[in-house]
């Protein structure tokens, strides 16, 4: 197992809404193999701190690096095809696109990172099938365990470096929700990627290496047990 990499860095990040500062020298480094939760109330920046990840949002100033890569420096579609091949991202009800079949769902997205059309239905078809989730099934009648692991297996069809999640078990039941954090948890170790989880459920984030809480703009450590 090779040494463990910094794949995702945030370096003295400052984010403002309608002047509101939102985020403020907020720093971050996640390693290959490592998970990381992020905790805070609703309205605290979870989600606008994985978008400024994913390029979507720009920081006022501070720097985000993925893999090493200052996304600054970068157009939106340097941005995009950095986030395509090098970030898998699982939202909290799966964004399935219900009209395609869940192996076409995660094979459109091998094909945005550029595999060819056979090759990507075959790679889907194999990573489902090792999540556990039926092929050939109708999108808009799977559960909704199945829904977020055709999520997942969307998020690591590009092998990416980083793989976040926002409130990946909020919408799902007691059981399904421990078998997607389990899974969501293996990733780092299984697949050598750094997973930044951001979430409300305390019992979901004592299962990462490390944890940390949203407060006033930064990231204050929580202890782990
Ligand atoms: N496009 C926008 N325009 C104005 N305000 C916004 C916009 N996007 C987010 N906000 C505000 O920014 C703050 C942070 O939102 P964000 O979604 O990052 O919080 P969160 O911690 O993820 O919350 P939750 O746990 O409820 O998902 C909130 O007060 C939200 O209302």
């Amino acid at each position: 197992m090779g040494t463990d990499r910094v794949v995702l860095e945030l370096c003295d990040v400052r984010y403002e809404i309608d002047d509101r500062v939102l985020l403020s020298g907020l720093d971050l480094t996640v390693h290959s193999g490592e998970s990381v939760a992020l905790m805070g109330p609703s309205g605290s920046g979870k989600s606008t701190l994985l978008s400024l990840v994913l390029g979507l949002l720009r920081p006022v100033s501070g720097r985000v690096l993925v893999r090493g890569t200052d996304l600054a420096g970068l157009s939106r579609r340097r941005i995009a095809e950095l986030r395509r091949r090098n970030v898998g991202m699982v939202f909290q009800f799966g964004e399935l696109i219900p009209e395609l079949r869940p192996e076409e769902n995660v094979a459109l997205a091998a094909l945005l990172g550029r595999a060819g059309r056979s090759s990507a239905l075959d790679r889907a078809e194999r990573l489902l099938a090792e999540l556990g989730v039926p092929t050939a099934a109708d999108t808009a009648r799977l559960s909704g365990g199945e829904r977020q692991r055709t999520a997942v297996a969307r998020a690591l069809i590009n092998s990416p470096e980083v793989v976040l999640a926002d409130e990946p078990t909020g919408s799902l039941d007691a059981s399904s929700r421990d078998k997607v954090a389990d899974l969501l948890f293996d990733l780092p170790s299984t697949r050598r990627c750094g997973l930044l989880v951001a979430t409300h459920d305390e019992s979901i984030a004592r299962r990462a290496d490390r944890v940390f809480r949203l407060h006033e703009g930064g990231l204050v450590p929580e202890v782990v047990n």
